[in-house]
This record gives structure tokens, C-alpha cells and sequence, in this order.
């Protein structure tokens, strides 16, 4: 996992700088300012496959993005075109993101879905940042985190903050520390974070050991509506897919194709 300990060395770094220009008491205190939240959970929890919409600039495995739109306005174009939540990554560094794009997709008016801080938490002042800016979900990474303990902990914070978590995993031993934690919403992430190759495979594997009840999400490397469908069968709830809608040649008709709208007016107009 070399690509993840960099990420997570860096994090710790920006994490202190972050509070030491503002410390968590003054986060604690802006949460009363903070925009009501919208319910990730419930959003995902519908008929048919959830779509995740991502907004990143770029990736350690792609490179940059060639969408040239700004994050607002696809976040508008997620939400009119059958998207159910929103993903905006928080990193600057490897993502080109930051919590001041999740904060302006998240307060804009015309977003009606709840909104994912997508960021390496390794600590809770990072849970506090995600809430005093108006996010609604917050991503957690069983492998990040380290030990279950600390992972309930996390947990229990978000949902006090009345915030759901989407706690990601990579093996079907993170997703029994994921379940024994707590988690409501479990990701299975189909890239090796050391090899960046993908296999939707690997998947099913580790979804089968998910207890009914959790919310699952097939995450990363979905390229084609056909994926969706797919995970859709393997029993997934939601999918999250970034590259593929931003590199996307018709954005409107890629993000209805994932969020199963095309299928949907096909089977209408037979
Ligand atoms: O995407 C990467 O290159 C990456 C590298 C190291 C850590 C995490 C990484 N991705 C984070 C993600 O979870 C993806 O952004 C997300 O699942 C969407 O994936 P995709 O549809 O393949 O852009």
C-alpha cells in the first residue's frame, strides 16, 4: 500500500498545520452554523442502483482530468441528471480537491444532494472540518485507521454529528473490522492502491461476507453503464465512479447511463 502511506504520511502533516492555524475548538463552534444535513444513508437506500457522482481534478492512478467545468456546475449537472449523492474529493495534493471545494458544492444552492468530504481521515478534527463546512457524509478507510477501536470511535463521532460514513475497504478482513465497528455503509474498493490495476471481481468476494442491513458500494474503476448493472447484480446498493464520467465525451449521457436512467427510458418506450 506505498501510493495510501504517502497520502496518509502527507495527511498527518496538513492535519497538524491545519490545527495549529485553527484549532478544533473553533470548528466546534462554527458546527452550529453549519448547514442542515442531508441523509447520505437514505439517499443511497432506494430501488435500482445508487449512483456516487466524483468530483476530482485529478488521480495518482490517471493523471489529470481533461473536464474543464467548475465543481459547482457538475454538481448541478449531477443532480438533474439521476445521480443520489456526490463525492468531492478533499485532498489538494494527489486529488487537486480541497475542503474549500467541498464546502462551495455543498452550500450551493443548487445542490439538493447530500455531499461526501472524500478525504484520508486519520483523525477526528478532520470529521469536525467535514460538518463545519456543510458536508453530509464523510469517506473512512478501514486501512487508514488502523484498529477497529479507533475506526467504532471515528464512527460514533460522524453519526453524532448526525453524519453517515462510508468506511472503505480493500480485503474481507476490512470489511469484518468494518462491520464489527459499526459501519452502516461499506465501499469495496476495486483498485489495488500498489498496483493501481483493477478487478471488479475481487468484489464479490468481499461483499458476500457483508451482513444484510449494511448499504454496500462498489467503488472505483467502473467504466461503462454495463459495470453498474453488474455490481447492481452482485448485490451491491451504490456505486461510486470519478474517472469515468470525467473523462466522459457526452457528460449528461454518461451520468444517466451509470445512474440507470437510460435502461430505465428504454424499457418506458418499448
Ligand atoms: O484513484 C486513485 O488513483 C487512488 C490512488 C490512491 C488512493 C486512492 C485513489 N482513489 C480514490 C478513490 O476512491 C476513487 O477516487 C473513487 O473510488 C472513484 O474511482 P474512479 O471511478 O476509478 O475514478
Amino acid at each position: 500500500m506505498f501510493m495510501l502511506n504517502e497520502i496518509i504520511a502527507n495527511k498527518r502533516l496538513e492535519v497538524e498545520d491545519k490545527k495549529r492555524l485553527r484549532p478544533l475548538e473553533d470548528l466546534q463552534g462554527k458546527l452550529r452554523e453549519a448547514r442542515p444535513v442531508r441523509d447520505f444513508y437514505h439517499a443511497l437506500n432506494l430501488p435500482g442502483i445508487s449512483l456516487i457522482a466524483e468530483i476530482k481534478k485529478k488521480s495518482p492512478s490517471k493523471g489529470e482530468f481533461p473536464v474543464q467545468i467548475a465543481a459547482a456546475e457538475l454538481a448541478h449537472l449531477y443532480c438533474q441528471n439521476g445521480a443520489r449523492a456526490i463525492s468531492v474529493l478533499a485532498d489538494e495534493k494527489f486529488f487537486g480537491g480541497g475542503a474549500h471545494v467541498v464546502e462551495r458544492v455543498a452550500n450551493d444552492p443548487g445542490v439538493h444532494l447530500p455531499v461526501m468530504y472524500k478525504e484520508f481521515i486519520i483523525d477526528p478534527y478532520q470529521i469536525y472540518e467535514a460538518r463545519s463546512i456543510g458536508a453530509d457524509a464523510v469517506l473512512l478507510i478501514v486501512r487508514s485507521i488502523g484498529d477497529k477501536g479507533t475506526l467504532a470511535e471515528m464512527i460514533g463521532t460522524v453519526h453524532n454529528l448526525g453524519m453517515q460514513a462510508l468506511v472503505e475497504c480493500f480485503t474481507a478482513d476490512d470489511a469484518a473490522i468494518a462491520v464489527e465497528a459499526g459501519a452502516r455503509i461499506i465501499g469495496v474498493n476495486n483498485r489495488d492502491l500498489q498496483t493501481f490495476e483493477v478487478d471488479l471481481k475481487r468484489s464479490e468476494e468481499i461483499r458476500s461476507v457483508i451482513p444484510e442491513g449494511a448499504l454496500t458500494v462498489s467503488e472505483s474503476g467502473l467504466k461503462t453503464p454495463a459495470d453498474a448493472l453488474e455490481a447492481q447484480q452482485r448485490g451491491f446498493d451504490a456505486i461510486l465512479v470519478g474517472e469515468a464520467l470525467l473523462k466522459s465525451e457526452d457528460l449528461t449521457k454518461s451520468i444517466r447511463g451509470f445512474a440507470g436512467l437510460e435502461i430505465a427510458e428504454q424499457q418506458s418506450n418499448r
